[in-house]
């Protein structure tokens, strides 16, 4: 048939099979190959055993039972067929307790290899460039981390087995007529064949392309939704949430139109074939009625023709609908084999090394661009804080404040420059030491649908009270805690939207205090956050202040920046000036 699909289906496999798997894969195939024998067999046995009951005296005239009559002693032929009848009942018994096991250890293994996929898949992603994350949505990732390897096993994997033990009984019946009569493989041969390769010819690109549609628009229905919802009040004030709904309809729809296809053409095989067999029977029958000498012999080839093709249809119409299957399925070899090395990857170094920050942090001539971007973002930004220092960064939209603390968290790698700490370069290989002194608050912390004490812990097992307590008084949250039903076992809902702007924002330094940060970077909200939020926010940063902890903020507003010892401001990616915080408010009230 096709060996391209089914040895590319098979190839991809080797990434996620461990030798003792590839082992136990084998010994799967032979076990599917041995249940379709035993298919086969049962149903071949029964024709025999029902001829000859049907015959009085059958079992002494048949070449096959009457030996076994005499060997077993049988007085009686009533007996011998009671003794057949329960033969082939136990045999039947046996033979489908044999193949429920098979199917069980089938799907154990296929779902054990699709875990296996989705943490290879969860692994690749969580390595993935911070660029190439935002870039690729998360729409995308979730479809490709968890819907994708579902689709590989059940559209890859599972098919494979269909088709090899579909090829195990074709090859047995073939076998059975060429020792039995050949000339009945001849006509098989020059019926079905070319039917079903030009069957498979004319649908299997279209089917291709269906797949590959299907797995472009399903990501497009997540995020769609992921737009109603969370943009849920937003959307709503706009009047536009049936404009989302109608948007997601649409996607929804060709989906279900594609999908009706595919459905379609797994019925189609089955359908073709059967008229193809059905002209075959009816062509020799014509020609046995009006110009064979020996009708009757060519009626009886009639007749063995009709019952091999029946026997042989379903097989090869599973066989279609399987290698169809995988052809649909075959963007998910696509995805889960993609991009395993290459630029976009920065996985962990796999050697770590202990750091200390004791004195200084420096930017050393940093420059950076984003990919396929023809302007540098930062330019040779040159900048020391000693440990302890609060500096502020203010600049314009777009000025590069953002992308210069994601070179210093590493999510972006500068091309130019070092970041030095104490003098020293900070490199891969102390990506972990550097995790545990940097902490993050940024404009909109991430939160989760749990208590205020996983959210600050972020779901520690064993929570280190006297360091939450300390976390949550030193970002005046205390008061807020204390006066909440259940205390910091409190749930915040989904997002946090049982809290106001600027607890949320605290709960976020709360984190950062809880683990322990030597350096917080703190990226306030852009957003217009009313008189109330801002008070606690500055409340919070300014006994932040008092700790030796060295602080980095990213501000918007000018009194949050109160308690800094320096302020840089940017403009295109330069430091374009270096500001006291009296002297800016000064020269702002001059404007
Ligand atoms: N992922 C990205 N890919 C390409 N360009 C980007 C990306 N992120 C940011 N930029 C560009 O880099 C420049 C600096 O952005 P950055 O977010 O650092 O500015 P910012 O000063 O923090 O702005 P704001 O105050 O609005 O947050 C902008 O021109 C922006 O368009």
């Amino acid at each position: 048939m096709n060996t391209g699909i089914i040895s590319y289906s098979l190839g991809s496999l080797r990434y996620y099979l461990t030798s003792s798997q590839k082992y136990k894969a084998g010994w799967m195939f032979a076990l599917v190959l041995i249940s379709s024998f035993l298919d086969v067999f049962g149903l071949a046995a029964l024709v025999p055993v029902m001829m000859v009951a049907a015959e009085p005296g059958g079992v002494q005239k048949s070449k096959y039972f009457s030996p076994l009559y005499q060997f077993l002693d049988f007085q009686s032929e009533k007996n011998f067929l009671l003794f057949l009848m329960a033969a082939i009942f136990l045999f039947f018994l046996f033979k489908n307790l044999f193949t429920t096991w098979v199917n069980y250890l089938q799907t154990k293994f296929t779902a054990d290899i699709g875990l296996k996929i989705i943490d290879g898949q969860l692994t690749k992603y969580l390595d993935l460039s911070f660029w190439k994350f935002n870039d690729t949505g998360s729409s995308n990732l979730m479809n490709a981390a968890l819907q994708v390897p579902g689709v590989y096993v059940s559209g890859v994997l599972r098919p494979l087995f269909v088709f090899f033990s579909e090829v195990a009984v074709v090859v047995v019946i073939v076998l059975s007529i060429i020792i039995y009569k050949p000339l009945l493989l001849a006509i098989l041969g020059v019926v079905l064949v070319p039917t079903t390769l030009l069957m498979y010819r004319a649908l299997r690109t279209r089917t291709q392309v269906i797949g590959h549609r299907i797995n472009a628009l399903r990501p497009v229905s997540f995020s769609i939704l992921n737009d109603l919802f969370v943009g849920f009040v937003e959307l709503k004030l706009a009047h536009k949430q049936d404009a989302y709904r109608r948007k997601l309809l649409t996607n929804q729809e060709e989906l279900q139109k594609l999908d009706a296809e595919a459905y379609l053409y797994s019925m189609l095989p089955i359908k073709m074939i059967e008229m193809v067999a059905i002209l075959g029977v009816l062509t020799i029958f014509v020609y046995a009625l009006f110009f064979a000498q020996n009708a009757a012999d060519l009626i009886a080839l009639v007749g063995l023709f009709a019952a091999a093709a029946y026997r042989l249809m379903p097989s090869v119409n599973r066989m279609l609908q399987s290698l169809f299957q995988i052809k649909q399925a075959q963007y998910t070899i696509e995805i889960i084999g993609s991009d395993r090395e290459g630029d976009f990857y920065s996985p962990t170094h796999p050697t770590q090394l202990p750091l200390t920050f004791e004195r200084s942090l420096t930017f050393n001539n940093i420059s950076y661009t984003f990919p396929g971007a023809t302007k540098r973002t930062l330019k040779d930004i040159e900048l020391t804080i000693r440990k302890g220092e609060k500096i502020g960064f203010i600049g314009s939209s777009g000025s590069g404040k953002t992308t210069l603390m994601n070179t210093l968290l590493r999510f972006y790698v500068e091309q130019s420059g070092d970041i030095l700490v104490d003098g020293a370069p900070l490199k891969p290989e102390h990506l972990l030491a550097w995790y545990k002194i940097i902490g993050y608050v940024k404009q909109d912390t991430f939160l989760m649908e749990a208590s205020i004490q996983d959210n600050i812990t972020l779901g520690d097992a064993e929570v280190d009270q006297e360091r939450l307590r300390y976390a949550i008084e030193q970002a005046s949250l205390t008061s807020f805690v204390q006066n909440l039903p259940e205390g910091v076992h409190t749930h915040i809902g989904e997002r946090g939207s049982k809290l106001s702007g600027g607890q949320r924002q605290r709960i976020g330094i709360a984190r950062a205090l809880y683990k322990r940060t030597e350096v917080l970077v703190l990226d306030e909200a852009t957003s217009a956050l009313d008189n109330e939020t801002e008070r606690e926010v500055n409340e919070a940063i300014n006994k932040l202040s008092q700790t030796d902890i060295t602080i980095l903020i990213i501000a918007h507003r000018i009194t949050t920046l109160r308690e800094c010892d320096r302020i840089y401001e940017l403009s295109q990616g330069e430091v374009i000036a270096v500001h006291q915080y009296h002297d800016l408010v000064r020269q702002l009230v001059q404007q």
